[in-house]
């Protein structure tokens, strides 16, 4: 006999739940008497921090319907709970607070302020992400990198595209040919110009100085700012299609040497210590134009979108991880180090060092791009030669990297602490995880000391 298959119960049909039941009415008098019972004796701090009474559990047989949401309707006050309402201390409690001496827009503004500078596509450009920098950030700065943008769009589109260069316009001095993609050099001198006039035009500027240039140049009094820049670094593998970058440092214009001669004022200015900056920035031209940007509060990348023509922020408070696995460095020069960088590389390329894991290496030969690498993933950058700009590029890149927790040293001290001796000053740099530099530091002397191809780079002044 088969078994009979139970019959299941017929499913319940939903109701709504009852209503809540209605309490009893009170008389007008009695709720006007309950009400300033407990104006009387509850303070206005008790009653902001009451907490609502707990929600019934949610009955299982009704989890279907949902609550409705709660609108909030802003109520008018009446006459007679203003009368009722709170004292006279509690009243300038709520008062907005006065302004600050420099006026409220000098205010730090909260992080949460990010929301408020979407726009309608809701993305954050640079200049609405300035914005919310608070304090770090005046409008003469906004205008000044709304300008070092502008530059840096210009000098990507130029290298992504197969332009017949004598077409731009004849202001970019000296004229260029159409091969210019064959001469990394005069691209150089390209970006040079671009840059040149970007910063000239802003009208921010009292002086600038570019790696290009062998001094550097006075605009007027009346810029709050001055800058440094190297226009176009890593040109040389251009050809290969290699990511190259434009590195960036600005400083206040230093009042206090206002009344020195122009060349002396101008040499000044352009060579204060990294510790002075006020913000400072790169832009890589690779697969994607991207800036990383900081004005001392953190490090953030953002992103040309080409459907915006915009910067928009796609990688906000950058954090170095505070250890990585790789190193980057121009291995071909190996037997060029000293004793001390030979045994680190060896030590941490076989697992030995500190990290167990075995590092691997990434050399790209351009530094935005190797530095750029090792921001977002962490480990060590290194050039150990005394090849990079102390003023031009060194600067830049060690600021960002301070501000995304890591460190940065040329094999003896921070760079931001040196006093640039002089303009075009070229020093070896390490930079990169916090506790992937330490290790370095710990085995002494890295710097490299001996060129056993003096021939290679003979424009490099620190074997002379
Ligand atoms: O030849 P090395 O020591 O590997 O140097 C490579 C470095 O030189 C650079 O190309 C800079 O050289 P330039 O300033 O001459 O352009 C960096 O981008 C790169 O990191």
């Amino acid at each position: 006999q088969k078994p009979s298959i139970p019959e299941y119960p017929a499913s319940k049909p939903l109701e709504p739940p009852p209503p809540p039941p209605t309490p009893p009415s009170r008389s007008l008098l009695y709720r006007f008497f309950a009400f300033l019972f407990r104006k009387t004796f509850t303070s206005s701090s008790e009653r902001r921090n009451r907490k609502p009474p707990p929600s019934p559990p949610p009955s299982s047989e009704y989890t279907y319907y949902a609550s409705p949401p709660v609108v909030k309707v802003p109520q008018k006050p009446s006459p007679v709970s203003r009368w009722f309402s709170t004292s006279a201390r509690a009243r300038a409690r709520r008062a907005p607070p006065p302004p600050t001496s420099q006026g409220s827009y000098f205010r730090r503004a909260p992080l949460n302020s990010y929301a408020a500078a979407r726009n309608a596509e809701g993305v954050i450009t640079l200049t609405a992400f300035l914005g919310t920098e608070g304090s770090n950030v005046d409008v003469d700065l906004v205008v000044l990198m709304a300008h070092i943008q502008g530059a840096c769009k210009h000098i990507g589109s130029i290298l992504s595209t197969p332009k017949d260069l004598q077409s731009t316009p004849s202001a970019y001095d000296p004229p260029f040919g159409n091969r210019e993609r064959e001469n990394p050099r005069s691209l150089r001198t390209l970006s040079n110009n671009i840059l040149h006039m970007a910063l000239r035009s802003s009208g921010k500027v009292a002086a600038i100085s570019s790696e290009e240039d062998d001094a550097p140049f006075w605009f007027g009094d009346s810029g709050p700012y001055v800058v440094v820049f190297d226009p176009l670094d890593g040109t040389q593998a251009f050809d290969e299609l290699t990511p190259t970058g434009t590195m960036f440092s600005i400083y206040y214009r230093l009042r206090e040497a206002d009344h020195l001669p122009l060349g002396q004022k101008a040499a000044i200015n352009v060579m204060q210590r990294g510790e002075r900056l006020v913000a400072a920035g790169y832009g890589i031209y690779s697969s994607a134009t991207m800036m990383c940007f900081s004005v001392g509060t953190g490090l953030h990348g953002f992103t040309l979108d080409s459907d915006v023509g915009e910067f928009v922020l796609t990688h906000p408070d950058i954090r170095i991880p505070e250890r990585g696995s790789v190193y980057s460095i121009n291995d071909g020069r190996y037997f060029d180090w000293s004793a001390q960088l030979r045994h680190y590389v060896d030590t941490i390329r076989q697992g030995r060092g500190q990290n167990s894991r075995r590092y691997s290496a990434k050399y790209i030969s351009s530094m935005v791009a190797d530095l750029h690498r090792t921001m977002l993933y962490g480990g060590i950058c290194m050039n150990p030669r005394a090849h990079l700009h102390l003023v031009h590029e060194a600067n830049a890149l060690s600021f960002l990297v301070e501000n995304g927790g890591g460190r940065a040293i040329d094999g003896r001290r921070r760079i931001l602490e040196i006093q640039p001796a002089h303009l075009h000053q070229r020093l070896p740099l390490f930079l990169g995880s916090r506790a992937d530099v330490s290790e370095l530091e710990s085995y002494g002397d890295v710097q490299q000391v001996i060129n056993i191809n003096p021939e290679y780079d003979d424009d490099d002044d620190y074997f002379d």
